[in-house]
């Protein structure tokens, strides 16, 4: 599903409009219709007062027919008409099918005192959505703050009001307590900075053109600023698996990981790789970590350093169909060769993540060494410390595009919504996952699973899109069966079967 930026969706509406014969107003009416019913599944009580508080362009307009939706399903429903500016045709089209209704309508012009709303009401934010022009000043700011001061629960129409769709935030906005987003996703979902402003935030789709068949038209195409990956596409680049397969088709693995004090991390990343579906799996470990690792994991085989403590020296990597370096290796100086060596000597796309990550921050020339299509995993700390500072979300995608594309690298960038920059110069980001994730030991079990897949032959970006995917679904399914607190990273790796199964279905 394409996230397109304010200005592509207005040239999509239009498109829509003249390819299905439409007026802009059934437009509107298709929109506002499907947020009523994504509402009234989040507030079925139409006894629960709801005030829609409007603007004067569309997304007021939105409101208005909310208003008018909920008022026909019973719903207590109020208007709050904010006089901003001059309506827009199809908001003074709605305005005036409001009338014989029975809807209260309050009006508010520049300087009135602000309205009172009843605690126990649901507050509807139709001020400003995607058209949003500059930061809200003065009065209608005021409002803004007003509204955010109010113990209600507060939905917004397509994005809190003040948001900027496409950038960095300036300027006051609705604190939503849950956004339901119409027709296609805009970036600034998936902004962490953002997360407050959004609440929960859902997308609710209603039929639009297909921006893809139209983008020149709607002015796309690679332009489009990003993807977000849904389970309908990706169930589809799952391998098939045949009666005759055997593990020596699913690939064999190799995983660098684990010190003196952070075996843990070898440990869980190498259950992710055979979890994942690897077929083998042979672990470099130091020599302190040999009957842990054996132990706790008979399935993998080791390969024991000669150092106690650190991994130092790496034997040949000709056998192996991918390799992931990193999960608790720690950044002694010998293990910062034993990494040099494994960049300079394997040639097909790896994993590279945690302390490999920051031994290459550390030593910059690494950089040109990782063999080309390779899957770098930072946490946005590892790449702050790769790609230096960046001032907002927003400036962080652009120099992960940019890296990604320079060093003809996938860049897995690990965050709520985990985004994968391409050689290609696509940007695609990830919908599962949850706060629970936020435990121990979680990085390493994606760092096994992307393992698990490049050995099995995935090719590196479906690798990533599909791991990173299948990683927070483990994730969604386990917080389901357990709760988000009670997560450990074993638990995400133990419930990847289950998001297999649901991926396939
Ligand atoms: N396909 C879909 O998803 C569909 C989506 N639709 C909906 O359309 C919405 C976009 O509507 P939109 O383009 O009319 O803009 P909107 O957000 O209402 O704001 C514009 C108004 O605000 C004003 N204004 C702007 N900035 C301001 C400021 N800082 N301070 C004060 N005023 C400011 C601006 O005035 P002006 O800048 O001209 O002074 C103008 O009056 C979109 O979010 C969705 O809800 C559907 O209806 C159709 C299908
Ligand atoms: N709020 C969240 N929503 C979705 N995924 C999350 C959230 N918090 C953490 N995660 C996921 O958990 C993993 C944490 O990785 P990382 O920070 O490397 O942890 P560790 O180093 O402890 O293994 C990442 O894949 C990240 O995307
Ligand atoms: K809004």
């Amino acid at each position: 599903m394409r996230i397109l930026t304010a200005a592509q969706l207005r040239a999509l509406d239009q498109a829509t409009i003249r390819a299905e014969k439409i007026t802009s107003g059934e437009l509107m009416e298709r929109a506002a219709k499907a947020f009523t019913k994504a509402f009234t599944r989040h507030f079925p009580d139409p006894e629960r007062p709801v005030v829609v508080v409007c603007g004067t362009g569309n997304n007021g307009g939105d409101g208005l027919v909310v208003a008018r939706r909920l008022k026909s399903r019973n719903y207590k429903v109020s208007v709050i008409q904010a006089n901003i500016g001059t309506r827009s045709a199809d908001n003074q089209d709605n305005f005036k099918r409001l009338k014989g209704q029975g809807i209260e309508v309050r009006q508010l012009t520049q300087g009135d005192p602000w309205p009172a709303i009843a605690p126990e009401a649901v507050v509807v934010d139709a001020l400003f959505g995607t058209g949003l022009g500059r930061p809200v000043a003065g009065y209608w700011a005021e409002l803004i703050d007003y509204l955010n001061a109010l113990p209600n629960f507060r939905v917004a129409v397509d994005l809190p009001s003040g948001l900027s769709s496409d950038g960095p935030q300036e300027g006051p906005c609705v604190h939503a307590d849950l956004t339901l987003c119409l027709g296609l996703p805009k970036l600034a979902l998936f902004a962490p900075a953002n997360t407050q402003l959004l609440g929960n935030w859902e997308l609710v789709t209603f039929p639009l053109a297909d921006p893809d068949r139209l983008h020149p038209e709607v002015g796309g195409g690679p332009a489009y600023q990003a993807t977000l990956n849904d389970a309908s596409e990706l169930g589809g680049l799952l391998k098939k698996r045949y009666a005759n397969d055997h593990k020596g088709t699913f690939g064999h693995a190799f995983l660098v990981a684990g010190a003196f004090g952070t075996m843990g991390a070898a440990v869980i990343a190498g259950r992710a790789v055979l979890r994942a579906g690897a077929g083998l799996l042979t672990c470099h470990i130091p020599r302190s970590g040999y009957e842990i690792m054996q132990i706790s994991f008979p399935e993998a085989m080791c390969k024991v350093d000669t150092h106690r403590y650190h991994s130092t020296e790496i034997g040949d990597l000709g056998a192996y169909d991918s390799i992931g370096i990193g999960p608790g290796i720690g950044q002694e100086a010998l293990t910062v060769e034993a990494v040099r060596s494994v960049l300079s000597r394997y040639e097909r796309p790896m994993v590279i993540d945690a302390d490999a990550i920051n031994i290459i921050a550390a030593h910059p020339e690494l950089l040109k060494l990782i063999p080309k299509n390779s899957l770098l995993t930072p946490h946005p700390k590892e790449f702050a410390r790769l790609f230096g500072e960046t001032e907002h979300d927003f400036a962080r995608w652009q120099v992960q595009r940019e890296v990604a594309k320079r060093n003809g690298l996938v860049i897995v960038l690990k965050t709520g919504f985990t985004s994968i920059a391409t050689p290609g110069g696509e940007l695609y980001f990830n919908p599962t996952g949850n706060p629970g994730m936020g435990t121990a030991g979680t990085g390493d079990a994606l760092t096994g699973v992307l393992t698990g897949l490049l050995a099995q032959g995935y090719d590196p970006v479906t690798a990533a899109r599909l791991g990173v995917y299948l990683h927070g679904l483990a994730g969604d399914l386990a917080a389901e069966e357990l709760s988000q607190e009670f997560l450990l990273a074993e638990d995400v790796v133990s419930h990847l079967g289950q998001a297999y199964r649901k991926l396939r279905e």
